[in-house]
Parts: structure tokens; C-alpha cells; sequence
């Protein structure tokens, strides 16, 4: 099946299914992410209490681990639901936001890595290069590097250490399993002047991912182009980032398999 194909039956499948997206994410884009997640069809829940995360994770079709926001008690949080997760082969997202910004971050993005069986590592350049390089530094949530020919053996290299798929987000997205690579090219440079469109597309990576089954390379590869060309055709009615936003929010709601057979950008290599 090709890929436009694929990301429509995966959309479809999301719109009838409506499964249940667990994030534990940080409290910039709580409410923003939940919103996204609810416009596409999925339904989020957020929850972090280490007493809730086992029972919560289990009964989810993906998890979002997200570390913007960090506290002691969150990874333990993190660390409890993905090993729920990890047993009952629930797909689990990690979001390394701002990893190379401070030793923190980067420690617990690699602690998670580690200790757990992640599925997809959503991330940034500057993010997704420091977990593969011990000596990038990145100045926060924010990417300060673009696409190289580092950057793509860096994927590479992350996937086949962790036996998980790297995506990287940016001008051109980068999809990796260590083995294939593929590029999407939709998106707008204005999606980086919103907070949280990042945090929200691992968001929706976890959805696409939680009704994939095996095929998690292209349920990510087809989760970004979506994402993507939702940001062009709300560019198309806003150029404003607040107002961006709302249309953003509302191409998530009403876009549908025409748009992805008229717009998927991806490509091979
Ligand atoms: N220069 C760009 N041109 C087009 N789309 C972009 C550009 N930079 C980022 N995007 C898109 O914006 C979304 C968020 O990515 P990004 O800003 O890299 O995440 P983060 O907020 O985690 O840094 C992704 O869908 C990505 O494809
Ligand atoms: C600004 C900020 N600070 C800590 S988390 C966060 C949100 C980052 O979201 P995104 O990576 O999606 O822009
Ligand atoms: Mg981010």
C-alpha cells in the first residue's frame, strides 16, 4: 500500500476508534495538546499521579512521555507507565524537549531510553542530535541546528542503539529506523512560532501509532505529513500566529483523506 494510502486508512481508523492517548507532558502544552488530540479524533487524556500512571497506560493505545517540564516524581511516573506499556506492547512516544539544553534533561531523555522500551523518539534536531553526540548544547525547547548529513547518520545511529524509530521535526522531517529513511517535506515555518505544535505532534505520532499494529515507520512518517499539511492549509486562512493556531486546530478537525491524497509530501532517502 503506498504511503497516502496508508495515512488515510490510519486517519480513518483514528476518527473511528477514537483510542485513548496517554500523555504525561508538561504543562505548557497540557491543554493544547489535549485540544489537538481531540480535534483529530483521538481522545487524550493527561495524568501524571504515580498512583494512577500503570492502570491508566495499560488501558491506552499509545503513551507520550514528555519531559518540557520535569520533576523528580514525573520520571518515576514516566518509568512506571512505560513499563506498562512495554508489557502489553502499547506503543510509547518520547518527546526529549530541550535534551542538550541542560544535563538534566539530557540524563533523563537517556535514563528512559535505557530502563524502557521506546517505540519513537519525536523530536527536534538540537534534541534528537544530543542524545546521539556527547557534546551538543542547544539553548532550550527550540532547535538551533538544521538538517545535515550528521544529523541523518545521527538518527540512524539513536534508532539502531535503541532498536526504536527517530523522527526529527523541522524544515524537512526525518523519519528513521536505522535501516530506511524517509523525508516529509509538508509544513509551515510559522508552526515554529506557536508553543507547543512540537509537543503536539508527538501527541498525534502516538495516535497514528496507537491503530499502526507492526508498521510504526510509516504511521510515524504518515502522523508528520498530516500534521504537515494541516499547517499549510491553516496558512492558508491565517498568517498570524494566534489566529494560526485556531485554523491549525480546526485543519486538524476537517481535513480528511483528499486533503492527503492532494498534499503527503514524503519521499524515500
Ligand atoms: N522551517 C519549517 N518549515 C516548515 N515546517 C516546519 C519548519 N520547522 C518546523 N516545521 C514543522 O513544525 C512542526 C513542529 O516542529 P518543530 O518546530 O521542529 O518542533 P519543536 O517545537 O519540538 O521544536 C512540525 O510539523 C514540523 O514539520
Ligand atoms: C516553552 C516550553 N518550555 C518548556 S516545555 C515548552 C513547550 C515546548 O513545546 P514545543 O517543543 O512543542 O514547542
Ligand atoms: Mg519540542
Amino acid at each position: 500500500m503506498d504511503l497516502k494510502e496508508t495515512a488515510a486508512e490510519l486517519l480513518g481508523k483514528i476518527r473511528t476508534n477514537a483510542p485513548l492517548v496517554h500523555n504525561i507532558t508538561n504543562f505548557v502544552v497540557m491543554n493544547s495538546s489535549a485540544n489537538i488530540l481531540l480535534a483529530l479524533g483521538a481522545s487524550p487524556v493527561m495524568a501524571h499521579s504515580r498512583r494512577e500512571v500503570k492502570e491508566m497506560a495499560a488501558m491506552a493505545g499509545a503513551l507520550v512521555l514528555n519531559i518540557g517540564t520535569l520533576e523528580e516524581k514525573w520520571i518515576e511516573a514516566m518509568l512506571l507507565a512505560a513499563e506498562a506499556a512495554n508489557e502489553r506492547g502499547i506503543p510509547v512516544i518520547l518527546d526529549p524537549v530541550g535534551a542538550g539544553a541542560t544535563a538534566y534533561r539530557s540524563k533523563v531523555a537517556e535514563t528512559i531510553l535505557r530502563k524502557t522500551s521506546v517505540s519513537v523518539i519525536r523530536g527536534n534536531a538540537s534534541e534528537v542530535l544530543s542524545l546521539a553526540v556527547d557534546d551538543v548544547r542547544t539553548k532550550g525547547v527550540d532547535s538551533s541546528l538544521s538538517f545535515s548529513d550528521e544529523i541523518v547518520t545521527a538518527a540512524g545511529a539513536l534508532a539502531r542503539k535503541y532498536g526504536c524509530i527517530v523522527s526529527i521535526s523541522g524544515e524537512k522531517d526525518l523519519v528513521a529506523d536505522g535501516d530506511r529513511v524517509l523525508r516529509v517535506a509538508n509544513g509551515v515555518p510559522l508552526m515554529t512560532r506557536v508553543t507547543g505544535l512540537g509537543c503536539g505532534l508527538s501527541a498525534v505520532t502516538g495516535a497514528f501509532c496507537s491503530v499502526a499494529g507492526e508498521d510504526l515507520f510509516n504511521a510515524v512518517a504518515a502522523a508528520y505529513g498530516f500534521y504537515g499539511l494541516c499547517g499549510e492549509l491553516a496558512h492558508e486562512v491565517s498568517d498570524r500566529p494566534g489566529s494560526f493556531y485556531v485554523a491549525f486546530v480546526d485543519a486538524i478537525h476537517a481535513a480528511g483523506a483528499a486533503d492527503i491524497h492532494t498534499r503527503l509530501k514524503i519521499e524515500s532517502g
